[in-house]
């Protein structure tokens, strides 16, 4: 059980106010859209809440049922798939899958051969990423940030460069495997986030 708790929390890059007295409490099961124009700061608050930038003021908490989490240690409970994220180019699919789930433990004991098959990624395994497609990438990166055993995903942008086929196939996966951890989805398109419990428009906290 986690539980993410803002209290107050603001954001400033310079004279930039990127969002002011920011206050909502997640607990595993739950999900939040993040929705916002381009630059209204929904990586930011991301990047915030996952302890990669501090914030400028208030607090953030991460609770356990051990009790708090250290910041230093919020990584090793969440995965996150993001445009800005890269992917290292030189592994093949299965290389990286399995370098991947040396440092997060796979959902539901999923082995690598499993994951390649639900991504339809099957023809690629020996290919390295360097030479897969926008789409295929992008499949890779909901693929591992889901089937990572951690009670926090964090997934920015989750359709961009997907067909048809793949946004029906995420919108199958995220109703498959969202129960009992916080999902977190920053975008512009409800597509990307209709199933969200809660929503949170940036504009609302300027
Ligand atoms: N490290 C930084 N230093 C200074 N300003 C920053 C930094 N990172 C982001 N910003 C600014 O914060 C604002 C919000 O950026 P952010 O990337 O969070 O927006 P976004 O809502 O995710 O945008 P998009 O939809 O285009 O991805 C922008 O004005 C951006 O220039």
């Amino acid at each position: 059980m986690l539980k993410i708790q803002l209290q107050e929390a603001s954001k400033r890059f310079q004279y930039e106010w990127i969002f002011k007295n920011l206050s909502l409490q997640l607990k595993s099961g739950e999900s939040l859209a993040i929705t916002g124009g381009n630059g209204s700061g929904k990586s930011t608050l991301l990047k915030c809440l996952s302890g990669v930038i501090p914030i400028t003021s208030g607090k953030i908490n991460w609770d356990s049922q051990n009790g708090l989490i250290p910041e230093s240690e919020w990584y090793q409970h969440l995965s996150i798939s993001a445009p800005y994220l890269e992917l290292p180019e030189e592994f093949s699919l299965r290389e990286l899958i399995q370098f991947h789930f040396n440092f997060k433990k796979p959902l539901n004991g999923i082995t690598p051969d499993e994951l390649i098959e639900i991504l339809y990624l099957d023809q690629h395994s020996s290919k390295p990423i360097s030479q897969f497609s926008s789409g295929m990438k992008q499949r890779l990166k909901l693929g591992l940030a889901i089937f990572s055993d951690v009670p926090l995903v964090l997934l920015d942008e989750p359709t961009s460069n997907l067909d048809k086929k793949g946004i029906i196939w995420y919108a199958d996966l995220i109703q498959k495997f969202q129960y009992n951890r916080i999902l977190i989805v920053c975008s512009n398109e409800p597509r990307e986030y209709e199933f969200c419990l809660h929503k949170l428009a940036l504009e609302d906290f300027k």
